[in-house]
């Protein structure tokens, strides 16, 4: 009796448990320190030289297969993290996703899988407008995962707010989320709709997604 207590006990974490706990009840939770202050800022500074040293292209709508530039949809560019081939700092990003995708699966019976990660940086003046995150031909991706890499001080003025589009008995309202450093937005992939709204200063962050399957 006792070993099998041991083999199913885990450790409670209280920022896991909110997580889930929003994602059930509005269909996202917003996070404000999932990284540290410095992991945040040697990823912005690992994004800014990967963009400087061109490893960067323009995001594509549909998915890897199907994939189309549609400039007049979304104007950011991209740059996909091969978690088999990470930098330290990438290793430590990783760490921490796989932990949140660990306990997901063990209280919530996600059956998360695999997942696909990827820099962003929205050049001034782009956007992505409103969509869902999944495609006609795949619907794997469960949970949408944005983790901003902007500077201190972003300002409400430099736009670039994510956008959720909720549905409140039958209502929908917007819930408008700064990319403020640090913050971390996780939503439901087939059910938020959302866009980022045009930006008016350089716009940085990671994005991924938890998949089934
Ligand atoms: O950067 C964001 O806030 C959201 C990005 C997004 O919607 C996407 O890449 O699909
Ligand atoms: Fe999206």
């Amino acid at each position: 009796m006792n070993q099998l207590f041991n083999e199913i006990a885990f450790v409670e974490n209280l920022q896991y448990e909110r997580i889930i706990d929003d994602i059930l009840t509005k269909k996202y939770s917003l996070v404000e320190n999932f990284f540290t202050q410095d992991e945040v800022l040697e990823l912005r500074q690992s994004l800014l030289d990967k963009h400087e040293a061109n490893a960067f292209k323009k995001a594509a709508i549909g998915n890897r297969v199907n994939e189309v530039i549609e400039k007049s949809i979304r104007g950011d560019v991209i740059l996909w993290i091969d978690e088999n081939r990470t930098d330290p700092l990438e290793a430590t990003f990783f760490k921490k996703i796989n932990n949140l995708v660990e306990y997901l699966n063990k209280t919530c019976f996600l059956g998360i899988l695999h997942k696909e990660f990827h820099y962003a940086l929205y050049p001034e003046g782009t956007y992505y407008k409103r969509h869902l995150d999944t495609f006609q031909n795949d619907d794997r991706r469960k949970l949408s995962f944005v983790c901003y890499l902007n500077e201190d001080g972003w300002l409400p003025e430099n736009g670039g707010e994510l956008v959720l589009y909720l549905d409140e008995n039958g209502v929908e309202t917007e819930k408008v989320i700064y990319p403020f450093p640090g913050r971390v937005v996780i939503f439901e992939s087939q059910i938020l709709e959302h866009e980022v709204k045009p930006v008016n200063a350089k716009r940085l962050s990671i994005t991924g997604w938890l998949k089934t399957r």
